[in-house]
């Protein structure tokens, strides 16, 4: 059994696997994150190993404790992945979208990818047929739109995420709905349209905390599957195992 954790910008997901099969999924914040672990490690007494990838502030040295009871493995820029990274920054490429990338690959083989993940932020990542990784978009997420709205203005309210009722706001909240909410489903609209212009096909994968709100929204016909980074975690270590 493996268990993956994924430290995000804001929470900590895991999820425990036995191969290819989700077993437990968590959500937790960074304050508790160790007290979290220790409760799935014996609820889940069988796990034999731990893989870590994190663009939080967690880091390796967090995780060393685990090490005495079962095999730690943090990813790292340094591990291989089943890419050629044509990102002209490579080191500064976040650790979650190479993930992200890694799983696309192993598990739509020989197909030119897009993966979109809509967390605190969206990213785009693109990697082509011959598995090329050439990199994307960063932009804001849904929360992270609400927030600065409220946040960089004097008189807007900080509202939680909603679906606006029409395209055209009538009130103030109205407003900030449609933009958020019809600015995010326009933009991916417009990046996966902007694609089709260079690739005439391509596999696309939606993932992230708001991947299900979007995809319902979306005019792109994608289904939404919240867990691919854990599942790409599990993936990419086997992928390690193999050809370590
Ligand atoms: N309890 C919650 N806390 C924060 N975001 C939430 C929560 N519930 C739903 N969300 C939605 O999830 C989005 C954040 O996605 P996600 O959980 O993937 O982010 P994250 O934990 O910061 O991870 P990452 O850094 O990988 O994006 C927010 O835009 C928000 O709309
Ligand atoms: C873009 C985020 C914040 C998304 O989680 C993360 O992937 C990150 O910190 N990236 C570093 C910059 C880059 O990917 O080029
Ligand atoms: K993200």
């Amino acid at each position: 059994m493996l268990l993956a954790i994924d430290v995000g910008n804001t929470r900590i997901k895991g999820a425990v696997f036995e191969n290819d099969s989700l077993l437990g999924y968590f959500i937790f914040l960074k304050k508790d994150f160790r007290k979290n672990i220790e409760k799935i490690l014996k609820d889940f007494p069988k796990t034999a190993f731990l893989v870590v990838a994190s663009v939080g502030s967690l880091d390796k040295n967090d995780f060393l404790d685990f090490g005495e009871k079962l095999k730690v493995h943090f990813i790292s820029h340094e591990d291989s992945f089943p890419f050629v990274n044509l990102y002209e920054t490579p080191k500064t490429l976040g650790m979650d979208r190479m993930v992200l990338a890694a799983g696309a690959v192993l598990q739509f083989p020989k197909q030119n990818r897009l993966v979109i993940d809509a967390g605190t932020c969206i990213t785009y990542d693109f990697v082509d047929e011959n598995d090329n990784y050439l990199g994307g978009a960063i932009s804001p997420g849904l929360r992270l739109r609400y927030e600065a709205l409220h946040n960089f203005t004097a008189r807007l309210p900080l509202l939680e995420l909603d679906s606006p009722k029409s395209i055209i706001g009538n009130s103030t909240s109205q407003s900030i709905h449609s933009g958020v909410v019809n600015g995010a489903v326009n933009e991916i609209d417009g990046f996966i349209n902007d694609y089709k212009q260079h690739y005439s096909k391509f596999t696309i994968i939606l993932t992230g905390g708001d991947a299900e709100f979007l995809a319902k929204r979306l005019k792109n016909t994608i289904f939404a599957n919240s867990n691919f980074l854990l599942e790409s975690l599990s993936h990419l270590f086997q992928y390690k195992i193999k050809n370590d």
